[in-house]
């Protein structure tokens, strides 16, 4: 998980953030034979087919690609959700080798890294901080990444890491996420949380079933940036960035499948 030091640590997250011990919080251990069929979920229709990318930035705990949400271009909606969301960014969670690195695990079985796409319902709410706050105000979609192949579309991503290796922004051109989808959009889905500070528990979870595959050069990619400023002498690899399994508190998992 997090690296160790200091507040970076999810085990010291609810002495600041006393939500990180809530009834919803994310990520979950997904266990398939228990999670509901539900008949009435339809399919996930996600609308990206305009570009919208803007740039690419190393948040100090991620890399994120960011979108231009000022309209509704770049759409999720369908599945469990009452309204299209829109995309706001999607980022990774990675370990330092192949088998962790996911958030959310299934059967107790994590992947190397997990894709989150975050949108936000922007039908009842202005903008992303006040959708952040509200129960029903975002809608992030988890994709897995497991090693194997090099993924055809992923190098895009993955070429333009060493230019935000510090904690810096930089520009992108048009990136369609679309092109980092498995190819079946079978997912559980259940109400969550944010999996770093603030954990505002305001996330709707849909988890896509088949991951994609990425190489493990793509990936080790991913293991070259740095938590550090270039300024400061101490460089810290970026690496598990990822939040151990929170408790389901009486929660249902509801599947498609
Ligand atoms: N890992 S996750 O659950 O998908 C997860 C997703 C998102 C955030 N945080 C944010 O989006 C913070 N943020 C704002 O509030 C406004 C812009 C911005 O980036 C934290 C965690
Ligand atoms: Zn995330």
């Amino acid at each position: 998980m997090a690296h160790g030091s200091g507040s970076n640590c999810p085990s010291v997250w609810h002495k600041n953030y006393p939500v990180a011990q809530g009834n919803r919080q994310s990520p979950i251990d997904i266990v398939p034979h228990q999670a509901l069929h539900d008949p009435s979920l339809g399919p996930v229709v996600l609308n990206y087919d305009q570009c919208t990318s803007m740039n690419i930035t190393n948040n100090g705990h991620s890399v994120v690609v960011q979108f231009d949400d000022s309209d509704d271009r770049s759409v999720i909606q369908g599945g469990p959700l009452d309204n299209p969301y829109r995309l706001k960014q999607f980022h990774f969670h990675w370990g330092e080798k192949g088998c962790h690195g996911s958030e959310h695990t299934v059967a107790g079985n994590s992947y190397a890294s997990e894709l989150h796409l975050v949108h936000w319902n922007a039908v009842k709410y202005k903008t992303f901080g006040e959708a952040a706050t509200a129960p029903d105000g975002l809608a992030v979609l988890g994709i897995f990444l497991e090693t194997g192949d090099d993924h055809r579309w992923l190098h895009v991503i993955t070429d333009a890491l060493y230019m935000v290796k510090f904690k810096v922004s930089t520009t992108v051109n048009c990136f369609n996420p679309k092109c980092l989808l498995p190819s079946s959009l079978h997912y559980w889905t259940y109400l969550g949380s944010l999996t770093t500070p603030p954990l505002h528990e305001s996330v709707i979870w849909i988890v896509l079933r088949e991951p994609i595959i990425v190489s493990e050069k793509q990936l080790g990619k991913f293991r070259m940036l740095l938590f550090t400023g270039e300024e400061e002498d101490q460089r810290i690899r970026m690496e598990n960035n990822f939040r151990p399994p929170q408790p389901l508190k009486g929660r249902k998992v509801r599947s498609s499948i």
